[in-house]
């Protein structure tokens, strides 16, 4: 039998709308929360995806606050650019957007926002929260896979999660949101290298895919009724020549999984999500007396 498909897509759309009556009720306190990026470079992927950004903002009502700057920007002007988005008062969470051009430093980038703005948590004081169990502003795509799981009733309170990847964005972040003890998951992170991948991811009642790699993750790795989230995006071009994006999971793995969040249409639209609701509560907590 064909998986249960994780909707992300529809989901988000709740999301959004559930936001858009707190930011209402923001709005009637004076606040209207906003949102800051800075987009450097001319990377096709990373302008599609602010401009969504920047769409969800409009619908939700939260206000927009963009920066640009080119491919040949030094690593003076980017930091620059955290400044003045850490120093404006309309600006309530904001988000680097990664990758940036070959030449800057990201780390320091991302150490140089306000921890209290930093609406991606990827800020290294918000990730040793996330290790020390701590409140903080969670990373949007482990956030979002755990939102995704949650509202489909998917059981993660003792279940075994293989994570493949170990990225800083997605991966890594993964293995300390399903540990906590909220969440209390038993969790291996894996990558391209582990010795045994197929046997480990075997193991698991949960798979997040999240290498990069398009279709590593193969139907004979999945335990039948296992949840699978497929979150690597990979652009590849067709026979056609038409660029278009992939997940890691192969496409047999719909017929083994009890639960799928597909690429398109599952985790990446609920990161985005997830993006909204870091700056709403962001806002919340600076008119909380
Ligand atoms: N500062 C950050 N940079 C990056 C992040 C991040 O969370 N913070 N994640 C990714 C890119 N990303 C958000 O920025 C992102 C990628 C993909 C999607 C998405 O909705 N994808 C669609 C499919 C692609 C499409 O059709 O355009 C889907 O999965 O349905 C959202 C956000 C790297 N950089």
């Amino acid at each position: 039998m064909s998986a249960k498909i994780l909707d992300g897509k529809n989901t988000a759309a709740a999301i959004r709308s559930e936001l858009t009556a707190r930011v209402k009720a923001l709005g009637e306190r004076g606040v209207i929360p906003g949102l800051g990026t800075v987009l450097v470079g001319d990377d096709p992927g990373s302008h599609a995806y602010v401009a969504g950004k920047h769409r969800d903002c409009a619908e939700v009502g939260i206000e927009s606050l963009q920066v640009e700057l080119p491919a040949t920007a030094t690593q003076a002007e980017v930091e620059a650019a955290v400044a003045q988005l850490n120093d404006d008062p309309a600006c309530h969470g904001f988000i680097v957007q990664l990758p940036l051009p070959k030449g800057l430093d990201e780390e320091r980038v991302l150490s140089a926002i306000d921890p209290a703005k930093d609406a991606d948590g990827l800020h290294p004081q918000n990730l040793g929260k996330l290790v020390l169990m701590q409140p903080a502003p969670l990373p949007c795509t482990p956030r979002g896979c755990l939102e995704l799981l949650r509202r489909y009733d998917v059981p993660i309170d003792g279940a075994e999660v293989v994570v493949v990847g170990r990225g800083v964005t997605a991966g890594r972040p993964m293995g300390l949101l399903f540990t906590r003890r909220s969440e209390n998951a038993t969790v291996t992170v894996c990558h391209t290298g582990t010795r045994d991948l197929a046997g480990t991811v075997r193991r698991a009642d949960i798979v997040i895919a999240a290498a990069g790699v398009p279709g590593l993750i193969t139907a004979d790795m999945i335990k039948p009724g296992a949840a699978v989230l497929d979150v690597g995006i990979t652009r590849v071009v067709g026979p056609d020549g038409k660029g278009r994006y992939t997940g890691d999971l192969a496409p047999e793995v719909r017929e083994v999984a009890g639960h799928l969040a597909p690429m398109p249409g599952g985790i990446g639209p609920m990161t985005r999500a997830m993006l909204l609701a870091n700056v709403v509560e962001a806002a919340e907590s600076a008119v909380r007396p």
